[in-house]
């Protein structure tokens, strides 16, 4: 089977929301879920649009908050796929933030999601291969393949490792617990 082939910039994506007072936590600024929210659906649209399929979050692997975000400034997310496998994808987001009255720009949040690609009956679904076109779409890559194998090895580790032993309840003593067994 012949597989296409898109770039990286095909993928991207942006959008822009000015923040309301209506989002904001009890300290006033913008409630870090609504921030979430808006992750999740341009994740989705670049993974959709990627892959020509509709998409769904497998997981959200990285969200960082970096800047709190105040209500006024106007909020631009841009969005491209890093990294491709078979049915997943993994989305890097940037956040920031700009004050529209002197123009200043705060970087807020970088977060990755994976998408998975569905078919018209649900199943999991090839996604185009990634065409890498510069060095940043490279170091991108290469930076997932290391998340991807970072998350695999965890996932091992916690289905070998046995907490009950006695060597891993003690050393459990250089952390902030105290055990009550
Ligand atoms: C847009 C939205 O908000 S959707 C709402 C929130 N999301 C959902 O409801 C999704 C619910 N979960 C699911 O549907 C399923 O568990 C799926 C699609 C995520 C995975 O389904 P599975 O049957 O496990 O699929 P399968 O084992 O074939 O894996 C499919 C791909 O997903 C990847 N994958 C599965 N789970 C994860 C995970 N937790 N993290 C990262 N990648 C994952 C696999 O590595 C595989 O990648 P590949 O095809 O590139 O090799």
């Amino acid at each position: 089977m012949n597989r296409t082939f898109k770039t990286v910039a095909s993928s991207d994506i942006s959008i822009s929301e000015l923040m309301l007072p209506s989002n904001t936590n009890f300290s006033g600024k913008i409630h870090g879920g609504y921030i979430l929210s808006l992750l999740d659906q341009i994740a989705f649209a670049c993974a959709s649009k990627f892959s020509g399929n509709y998409c769904v979050t497998a997981s959200v692997d990285t969200v960082n908050f970096l800047k709190p975000i105040e209500v006024g400034e106007l909020v631009t997310m841009k969005a491209s796929v890093n990294f491709v496998g078979n049915s997943s994808m993994i989305v890097g987001i940037r956040v920031e933030a700009e004050n529209i009255q002197t123009g200043k720009i705060k970087h807020c949040n970088s977060s990755y999601f994976t998408m998975v690609a569905k078919d018209s009956e649900g199943k999991s679904t090839l996604v185009p291969g990634l065409i890498l076109s510069n060095m940043n779409d490279v170091r991108r890559y290469f930076n997932c393949i290391k998340q991807v194998s970072l998350k695999k090895e965890q996932n091992m580790h916690e289905e070998v490792f046995d907490y009950t032993s006695e060597e891993s309840l003690e050393s459990l003593k250089k952390y902030n617990v105290k055990l009550e067994l």
